[in-house]
């Protein structure tokens, strides 16, 4: 609704108050962009400089310092742009305020039908009684039971999952009801009873944590021997019956049980609880995640059809049991909520250390960077902690004003052989689904793409960032681990970049320039690779071999080289301050971000060719959500993990030790005879000095430590090689 319609609102309709509230940034915007005129204006004379100044001559080498001069204006070329589009993620912020005591006020308990769907894929490393926690804390919602419906998707087809599913059905009964008495939070039982705060002293919680512990003992030990008791077997029998004697995590048919199930009893206390895993066939591609997805789409419009669907991993249990209410404020909002599509949460966790080792959080972009995005017309849909409109992600146009009525009547209890049908592997063949209907296929990021394609039909999302954090996940405790995720990430984003619902051409006219600029921000991870890898390498080697890069340290041509390096750094340190963090967590940030960059987001980049070449497949590699038990301790004590044999190791190895060695032998240079060094390469040392600084724990991996998480020998020897032979061999250029 554009601005001039609000005029002819009748005022009987502009007294309601609404639902929500948004704002502006209100102090620091004049400030922000003074500054960032000043950093753009530094950085157009460091492009003028490479441009115009000429290089001091020198006989024998004019061509080749040409070049790398030629490269450096590239690259900084690069830089000031990617510097230049993340403004926009800064620029205009907004937050959203919600007042779910006037929803209360307004609706009552007469709220729309709500469907949660959690996926989980893997037994093993998404161990059951994690993924049965995330589901009790979303039965436990702040939600009228009887329009709460809760969907497990087990993508691993395994019979421990269903079993510590229908255990926790029997628990929910008590859990449930003890929640709402006593108004706990966290609802995930484990969160709740391991927290601190809980207060455990009525009969009632004794007792409820007593339940929970034997609930736990018995999945656990199921999990451990990988066989469900015999007892079991045979109380959930029919559950079980569902299983061939063959069946294999890639080889199934189609298992549902409605392990609760609201619509046949008068008075329920406790939500409807299904679990599904949908048909799975060697010779059907199953999508992974989207697959699941729409799979979960569909079986639930014929159980409880819900208008409003929660997507989370199986990982992210509700730590704030209003955030459903609260999502409803945006979405039942009569004047601006109409527009928004989608509410996304932030993707926070709950098992991070201090200083956040491995950057897990992402502080800026949940702090500012998805604000920024709301600003420009709505936060990226990010896979979990999302609360969709059906019909909007069933394919709904803006605009197509089909009134989304509740159907009151009663879904006619379907045959349940009928509605597996609808997640057999034949189900979509010919079929909308997975293009125009429901979460897209082909991207290793079905979320990111999915959001954008909803936008693109004309909808707007809003960020919501309540005091009391809404859901929890679990982060990846290892460095191997956030760097496959983060390559699954950019290689996606990169994808959809270069893929025909790229947000450049598709989005265009579609969705505003701020947000098209944003989608490119995060689909440049891949591509912004390339250049920070030549920038450190040059640097060094150029270190090395005494090639000046830079302006004199006197000369007046290094303030913008100065300014720009201290500013940036200086604002994103006083960025991530703001946002809660501490000194040392940002160090920890620059450090993966360096990693990120020169490993996963080269890989991703690489993949993302391969991929278009049709060379390789994109594949979704899920992230383990537990460590063995000594890993676990390093990671409470912040030691980086290294531990496997890894083409990324390699490459950050490599990097590491040619950063050094360039370091060292210039020291030496330095030391023994030109002081003249300081002067004209003032700034080299300063960037590879940085870069060892950072690398420091990876040197203390690769040489110094014993423990199981260091860095294999084998990676640390063939790093060691390489950037020996690549010293040596520049040496003799
Ligand atoms: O074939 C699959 C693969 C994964 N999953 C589930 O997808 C979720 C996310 O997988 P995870 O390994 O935890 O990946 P993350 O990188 O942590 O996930 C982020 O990034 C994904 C896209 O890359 C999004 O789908 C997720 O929602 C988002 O949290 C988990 O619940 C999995 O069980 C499936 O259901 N089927
Ligand atoms: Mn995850």
């Amino acid at each position: 609704m554009t601005k001039e319609d609000n005029r002819f609102i009748p005022v009987h309709e502009g007294d309601r108050e609404p639902l929500f509230e948004t704002r502006n940034r209100t102090g620091g915007v004049i400030a922000f962009r003074v500054f960032a005129a000043s950093v753009f204006a530094s950085i157009c004379s460091i492009w003028f400089y490479r441009l115009t100044v000429p290089v001091e001559i020198d006989e024998n080498q004019t061509g080749f310092l040409r070049f790398i001069r030629l490269v450096m204006l590239i690259l900084e070329i690069w830089f000031g742009f990617y510097w230049l589009i993340i403004q926009s993620l800064r620029w205009n912020p907004v937050w959203r305020f919600t007042s779910t005591d006037t929803l209360s006020r307004r609706h009552g308990n007469d709220l729309p039908k709500l469907d949660v769907f959690v996926c989980t894929a893997d037994p093993v490393i998404e161990p059951p009684l994690m993924v049965v926690n995330t589901v009790l804390s979303t039965l436990a919602l702040d939600y009228p039971p009887e329009k709460l419906a809760v969907y497990l998707s087990d993508d691993g087809g395994s019979q421990l999952t269903f079993y510590a599913l229908s255990e926790a059905a029997e628990f929910a009964k008590t859990w449930v009801p003890f929640c709402k008495k006593f108004d706990v939070e966290p609802r995930s039982p484990a969160a709740y009873l391991s927290s601190k705060a809980n207060g455990l002293d009525t009969a009632e919680a004794v007792e409820v944590a007593e339940l929970y512990k034997e609930m736990a003992d018995r999945i656990e030990t199921a999990t451990k021997l990988r066989r469900v008791p015999e007892e079991a077997l045979f109380k959930y029998g029919d559950g079980f019956a569902q299983w061939d004697s063959d069946a294999t995590q890639r080889n199934h048919g189609t298992i549902l049980q409605i392990l609760v199930d609201g619509r046949k009893e008068k008075t329920v206390s406790i939500p409807t609880l299904v679990y599904l895993s949908r048909e799975k066939r060697p010779e059907h591609h199953h999508n992974f995640k989207a697959g699941s997805m729409n799979a979960l789409l569909r079986v639930s419009s014929k159980i409880s059809c819900g208008r409003i669907i929660l997507s989370l991993d199986c990982d992210m249990y509700v730590n704030n049991s209003k955030s459903a209410r609260e999502a409803l404020c945006i979405l039942l909002d009569e004047k601006q909520g109409k527009e928004i599509a989608f509410v996304q949460f932030p993707q926070f966790y709950d098992n991070l250390t201090r200083n956040d080792l491995y950057g897990s959080m992402m502080r800026v972009i949940a702090h500012v960077e998805f604000n920024g995005l709301d600003g420009n017309g709505g936060p990226f849909y990010i896979g979990t902690g999302c609360f969709h409109r059906r019909d909007v992600i069933c394919g709904k146009k803006y605009g197509d004003d089909e009134e989304e009525e509740e159907s009151e009547e009663v879904q006619e209890i379907l045959e349940s052989e009928m509605i597996k049908a609808l997640a057999n592997c034949t189900y979509e063949k010919n079929s909308q689904w997975g293009k125009e209907m429901g979460v897209k296929y082909g991207c290793p990021v079905e979320d990111i793409v999915t959001g954008l394609s909803i936008q693109c039909r004309g909808w707007k999302s809003a960020y919501l960032t309540p005091k009391r954090k809404a859901f929890l996940g679990v982060a990846p405790t290892n460095l191997h681990q956030m760097l496959v995720q983060q390559r699954r990430w950019s290689e996606g984003n990169f994808q959809i970049q270069l893929s025909e619902y790229s947000p450049v051409w598709f989005g265009q006219g579609k969705i505003g320039l701020g947000l098209i600029v944003g989608y490119c921000c995060y689909g440049f991870w891949a591509p912004s690779s390339l250049p920070l890898l030549v920038y450190s390498v040059l640097t060094s080697l150029c270190l090395f071999k005494g090639i000046p890069l830079f302006p004199k340290v006197l000369s007046s041509w290094f303030i913008p080289f100065g300014y720009v390096t201290v500013a940036a750094n200086a604002y994103s340190l006083a960025e991530f301050l703001w946002c809660g963090g501490t000194l040392r967590g940002w160090w920890n940030e620059q450090r993966m971000w360096l990693y990120r960059r020169t490993s996963s987001f080269l890989f991703g980049f690489m993949d993302t060719v391969l991929k278009k070449l049709g060379v390789s497949e994109s594949a979704f590699a899920i992230t383990a959500k537990v460590a063995e038990e000594e890993a676990a301790e390093r990671y409470e004590k912040e030691v980086m993990e290294f531990g496997v044999e890894s083409p990324m190791f390699l490459l950050l190895g490599t990097l590491g030790m040619l950063n050094l060695f360039c370091l060292a032998a210039a020291i030496m240079r330095l030391v023994m005879t030109s002081r003249e060094d300081v002067q004209t390469m003032g700034m080299q040392f300063v960037i590879t000095g940085l870069l060892v600084v950072l690398n420091l724990p990876l040197y203390e991996g690769m040489l110094l430590r014993k423990d199981k998480g260091k860095m294999p020998l084998s990676v640390t020897v063939k790093s060691v090689v390489l950037a020996l032979s690549a010293c040596t061999c520049i040496a003799f250029l």
